[in-house]
């Protein structure tokens, strides 16, 4: 049987492993359980197999996928591929060059080559589509099953990079598969994340072995996951992810909720931050815990309305904040991530973009040069901690928040002057190969909170990081039926109008510290919206 390559279904990639298999199971009864609940494509790859052992494995492997009329696709052997007429090879970097492998296997065969970097995809596009038929993206996290990985993972934004470098050398034909320590809890994320930046193209489909090969009940395991690959929604916090125009009225509702639900914030934050981020807390109707127990965030994330403002400006070990996102992405409550100082240092850089890889955030928020640095747009390394005082370009400003927002499918906000607040979670939809259907990330809607120079709001500290706890409430207290962009929205128009009002109180930093508490407790407790200073409008 010739499969036309055209008709090669990747969403869903089996990848085998016989060293993993759990007890009572065989590499045949892993792979038929796969089959029958929804694998579309199979590769049988035995690194520590004897070539006559693997043979005979291939060929028992083979009979089971004409059984289910999918393609068996032979990892690093040719020479076998040939010998049982298998469907297709797939290759990496170190093994058989490429067009080597075409010549001996003929043109019909599938042929898949390993990539992780776009100079890589200049090459196959250069080649023509006479070659390589896919590419397996990765690795994407860390992973266990491939042993002596030769690069660290690439996380999300490594994908995004191969897929644009795809559509940039017009490799228009090759398709692709995600894989590396892909699981359930990440699947959504890296279909709805890994999307090329002009929104014509996403992952055709993933690739894994362990969650199949070492499940105990591998029909349980496929069957999960071809729910996850059938789906199209992503609903990581329980509440509506709509794109909407905030209004007074939503913006009231949203305090009239956050007012009764009366969220548990947990603060992992800086030591400046702590005790003004906790006032803040209490002045909006919430209720602060600044806890850095990595043993208790599975409770705290289980509490009704809890909300994690995580603040990359502590100093809690990295296992912690890892663990506490875990905790909250598992459970669908809300994450608020400001990577403080975010390329300030490669220490910082670092600890940042791991941990923007390992979760999915609802809200990043960022100063200007946070922003910038996030979206790629800055032009020099960012000096301190502090949001470059300059004058901003209104225009890449909003850009960059809406590339940010793009890329990470959160709602992004970029503080300043002026603040920008863009919503790129396209309401949670996600779709294989398809991408955001040519949407791009200058297509998102963004809006502008202004209320003029605030100077002393810069004489201040955790005036910024306190904006975090403000939209952590906001975002904490909604109902599943608050929508989380007027939540956004509506937090940083408080805190801007508050800002203003206590500049005008207060005579000095010292007293502005107090003045700004008063003002926030006073407008939330007030709720009315319409009488705040701050302005709203939508950018495009
Ligand atoms: C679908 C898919 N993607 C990547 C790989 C890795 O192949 P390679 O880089 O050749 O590494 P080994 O699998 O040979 O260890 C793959 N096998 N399948
Ligand atoms: C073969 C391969 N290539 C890159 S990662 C990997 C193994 C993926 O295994 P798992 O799905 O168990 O993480
Ligand atoms: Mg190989």
């Amino acid at each position: 049987m010739v499969f036309a390559k055209n008709d090669v279904d990747y969403s869903l990639y089996l990848v085998t492993d016989s060293t993993m298999l759990p007890p009572g199971t065989t590499l045949c009864s892993q792979v038929e359980a796969g089959l029958k609940n929804g694998v579309t494509l199979v590769q049988i790859r035995e690194k520590d197999t004897e070539t006559r052992d693997f043979v005979e494995e291939a060929l028992e492997v083979q009979k089971i996928c004409k059984k289910y009329k999918v393609p068996l696709i032979i990892n690093d052997r040719v020479d076998v591929a040939m010998a049982i007429d298998a469907d297709g090879v797939h290759v990496g970097q170190s093994d058989m060059p490429i067009p080597m492998v075409r010549k001996l296997l003929g043109p019909s065969k599938i042929l898949g080559w390993s990539v992780g970097k776009p100079s890589e995809v200049e090459t196959l596009a250069k080649w023509g589509p006479d070659m390589v038929d896919y590419i397996g993206v990765g690795t994407l996290f860390p992973t266990l099953t491939k042993k002596n990985p030769k690069k660290s993972p690439m996380g999300p934004q490594g994908a995004i990079a191969v897929l644009d470098a795809l559509e940039e050398f017009k490799a228009i034909w090759c398709r692709t598969v995600g894989i590396g320590g892909l699981h359930p809890d990440n699947i959504q994320r890296v279909i709805c994340q890994c999307v090329s930046s002009n929104g014509k193209r996403s992952l055709d489909g993933i690739s894994l072995v362990s969650d199949i090969m070492a499940a105990p009940d591998a029909c349980a395991a496929t069957k999960r996951l071809r729910g996850l690959l059938d789906g199209s929604k992503y609903q990581f916090v329980d509440c509506k992810l709509n794109e909407t125009f905030p209004t007074t009225a939503s913006i009231q509702s949203v305090i009239s909720q956050v007012s009764s639900n009366r969220p548990l914030v947990q603060h992992i934050t800086n030591k400046v931050h702590q005790n003004f981020g906790a006032n803040v807390t209490l002045a909006l109707g919430s209720s602060p815990i600044m806890s850095e127990i990595e043993s208790e965030v599975s409770e705290l994330a289980r509490i009704p309305n809890a909300s994690l403002l995580l603040n990359t400006g502590s100093v809690a070990p990295i296992e912690t904040l890892k663990a506490a996102i875990n905790a909250y992405n598992e459970v669908n409550r809300p994450i608020t991530f400001d990577p403080v100082g975010y390329s300030a240092t490669e220490t910082r850089l670092c600890l940042n973009n791991t941990l923007l890889t390992y979760g999915q955030f609802t809200c990043i928020k960022g100063n200007c040069s946070e922003i910038l640095s996030l979206a790629k747009l800055n032009k020099d390394r960012m000096k301190g901690v502090d949001a470059n005082s300059g004058n901003m370009d209104i225009n890449l400003l909003v850009r960059a928040t809406q590339i940010v927002a793009f890329q990470y499918r959160t709602i992004a906000v970029c503080t300043g002057e002026f603040d920008c607040v863009a919503n790129g979670i396209f309401d949670g939809k996600y779709k294989l190969s398809s991408g955001t259907a040519g949407i791009t990330a200058e297509d998102l809607p963004c809006m502008i909170i202004e209320d003029g120079p605030i100077p002393i709001m810069g004489d201040i500290t955790a005036s910024g990081c306190s904006l975090g706890s403000t939209i952590a409430c906001f975002i904490g207290g909604l109902n599943s039926t608050g929508n989380l962009f007027d939540a956004v929205v509506g937090a940083v128009l408080l805190y801007k109008s508050a800002g203003k009002l206590a500049s005008t109180r207060c005579q000095g930093s010292g007293s502005f510290h107090v003045q700004l508490i008063d003002a926030l407790y006073q407008l939330f407790h007030e709720n009315k919206p319409e009488s705040w200073s701050a302005s709203l409008k939508k950018f495009n």
